[in-house]
């Protein structure tokens, strides 16, 4: 009789207790010992995590594995087959790393479950932004009321053009929550969608997307070709009184020359949600008036991590009887699905 495959938990479950213990019909749950990177690759070495054929991994679990890349992966017990992400965004997973292994560690993450909370933040983040209610929040607490003066007039949304950069599903729930306020809704992606996927959006260049927008929505993933995708020479091309909004990840707009676009009247303000270096934010962003920020909420109510537990839960429940992963990293589907079963 072949041994019980083990289910490893690196990070925590908040909220799919039931459905978690539930996989014990399957396999045996265990946490790793370590606390830290170097800890983490003894315990793979010494043979401890041996059995281990899948496992749950949240974002908050980088402080005790660092990133999942080639020296990580290559350290891992050979029968370990599934790296199962609590999350839309892995870039904390090379994706690489993870195909060339021999065999491949195939990775699932939380695609659709996201959609709806992160595409009302950025709704929030865009009204507040537009609407300068970012310093008048603040004068409030303070006792000051509106602010003294109170800010300059805020702009209504209606008749304004969203440009969304990164249509994927985040993107496209943006869009049909935008044309309720009004908005007219052009969008770029690496891939021109189709017209029932654009849902009416229209499909412009990189360029036209920069110079159009009056608001700016970033929804695309952080990888290589997108780090930094806005920068100094991307924000000049953009509108004095256009406003800027970031719930995908901190790297994919240049922080710095978000501060100095900014502070030199380049655009007129952002709402963001995600940063470069969290938790660290970056001070010129912090004194500035004209951004709204939030510390990472994108995701942050109780139904939707419900759905985003059970989701991993679905994933490896799936893998390990042999139907495969559900939701499999957008890199990894050329291999095939059959070598994921
Ligand atoms: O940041 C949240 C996510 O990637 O789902």
């Amino acid at each position: 009789m072949s041994a019980r495959p083990k289910i490893l938990l690196l990070g925590e479950i908040d909220h799919a207790h039931k459905q978690w213990e539930a996989l014990s019909e399957i396999g045996d749950l265990i946490k790793p010992q370590c606390i830290n990177r170097n800890e983490f690759i003894e315990e793979c070495k010494s043979g401890k995590l041996d059995g281990v054929v899948a496992a749950y991994r949240t974002l908050d679990s980088v402080s005790i594995t660092g990133l999942i890349d080639e020296e990580l992966v290559s350290v891992l017990p050979k029968n370990w087959k599934y790296l199962c992400h609590n999350g839309a965004g892995y870039d904390q997973i090379k994706p690489d790393a993870c195909s060339n292994r021999d065999p491949p560690l195939f990775v699932s993450n939380t695609p659709v479950v996201p959609d709806d909370a992160t595409a009302d933040t950025a709704i929030f983040l865009m009204l507040g932004a537009l609407r300068n209610f970012n310093t008048s929040m603040a004068a409030l607490r303070r006792g000051d009321f509106k602010g003294n003066p109170p800010p300059a007039l805020g702009h209504d949304p209606e008749g304004k053009t969203l440009g969304i950069l990164g249509m994927g599903g985040i993107g496209r729930n943006m869009k049909r929550k935008a044309e309720a306020f009004g908005m007219n809704i052009i969008y770029h992606n690496r891939r021109e969608l189709t017209s029932e996927m654009a849902g009416g959006a229209k499909y412009v260049s990189f360029e036209e997307l920069l110079k159009t927008s009056d608001v700016l929505s970033l929804n695309l993933p952080l990888n290589a070709k997108t780090r930094h995708i806005i920068s100094t020479e991307q924000l000049r091309h953009m509108k004095p009184s256009a406003v800027i909004v970031n719930t995908a990840r901190g790297p994919v707009l240049d922080e710095a020359a978000l501060v100095d676009a900014l502070e030199q009247g380049v655009i007129a303000g952002a709402g963001l949600d995600v940063y470069e270096e969290e938790p660290k934010v970056h001070p010129g962003l912090v004194k500035n008036d004209k951004v709204v920020l939030l510390p990472h909420m994108g995701t942050w109510t109780s139904e939707t991590q419900a759905k985003m537990e059970c989701w991993v839960i679905d994933n490896i429940r799936s893998a390990l009887t042999g139907k495969g992963l559900l939701s499999m990293i957008n890199e990894q589907k050329d291999l095939g699905l059959d070598k994921a079963k």
